[in-house]
């Protein structure tokens, strides 16, 4: 049984979604502590996990390996200051999830440079699906970025990238990413019942076919291309609706989007960095 104490920051949607993944694992729930000021929030989290809730951030702290920084990225300043104070002399190590809070951020509101993983999660690690983002800076140890895989790693599919800014990218692809497949679900299941499809069937069916699509993708040798091309019948009813998309501009459509969403990760870290 895993036994490395966490205190979790926020007890929030994402904590939350982690700390259920890492009980489903098999870690030891009296080695998770939460901090968060909702009275209501840390008795359910208490409750429903039978982990160690704190209102207090410096006392959840206190015994930690390992801190995750779960609040909203607008509270990070005044949550790592109030941390600093508390840290010990060999510092846990620290995980950020929170979305465009750079490494050289979360240094200076903590005081010093001192080992630090940056994730980027997404909403399916509600469910051990999540597509996670890693990267560590450079004080980060070999045996640190183990331990944070480990730990983020009962949210889902974890990747390391080499450079901070891919962080952007990966927000932009897969930590906004549920939102566009959803989008396209609500479209799809919307198309069904203009079709003459009951409500519940065009949602059901709709929603089956992503996540068909999504299994066969992830555990098939062939490329998403080549899977869909096998779908697709020449002179069938596939080519005539992939005709469609290509003349609305689909991937054009998904390109600024996504470069969209990667700007916007760029503005809120600039914005976020400039409070020193
Ligand atoms: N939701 C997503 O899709 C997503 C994806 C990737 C990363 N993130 C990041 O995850 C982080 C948490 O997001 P969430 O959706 O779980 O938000 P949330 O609002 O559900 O959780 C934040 C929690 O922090 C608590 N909190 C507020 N002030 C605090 C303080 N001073 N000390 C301790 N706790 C405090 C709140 O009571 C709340 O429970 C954010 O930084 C976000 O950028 C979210
Ligand atoms: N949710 C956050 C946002 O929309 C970050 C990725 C997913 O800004």
């Amino acid at each position: 049984m895993n036994r490395t104490r966490i205190a979790f920051i926020g007890g929030g949607n994402m904590a939350q979604s982690l700390i259920a993944g890492l009980i489903a694992d098999g870690h030891e729930a009296a080695a998770l502590t939460v901090s968060d000021p909702l009275d209501d929030k840390r008795q359910q989290l208490a409750a429903t996990y039978g982990i160690k809730a704190a209102a207090d951030n410096a006392a959840a702290i206190a015994e930690a390996q390992v801190v995750m920084l779960c609040v909203k990225p607008q509270s990070a300043p005044a949550v790592c200051r109030e941390l600093a104070a508390s840290l010990p002399h060999t510092p846990p190590l620290i995980i950020s999830i929170m979305a465009g809070v750079t490494e050289a951020s979360l240094c200076h509101w903590l005081g010093r440079p001192l080992a630090l993983v940056r994730a980027m999660p997404n909403t399916p690690v509600m469910v051990q699906s999540g597509a996670i983002g890693l990267h560590a800076n450079a004080e980060t140890t070999p045996t640190q970025q183990n331990l944070a895989e480990e730990i983020l790693r009962a949210g889902g599919l974890t990747r390391w990238v080499e450079r901070e800014a891919d962080l952007d990218a990966i927000t932009a692809l897969s930590g906004s990413g549920p939102a566009y497949f959803l989008l396209f679900m609500e479209a799809l299941e919307k198309a069904g019942i203009e079709q003459g499809l009951s409500a519940d069937t065009a949602r059901l069916l709709s929603i089956q076919t992503a996540l068909g699509a999504a299994r066969m993708a992830m555990e098939s040798d062939e490329s998403p291309a080549q899977l869909r091309q096998r779908v697709t019948s020449p002179g069938g009813t596939t080519e005539r609706a992939l005709n469609a998309f290509a003349d609305g501009g689909l991937e054009t459509l998904v390109s600024r989007a996504v470069n969209a969403a990667r700007q916007r990760a760029g503005e809120l870290s600039a914005l976020l960095g400039a409070e020193k």
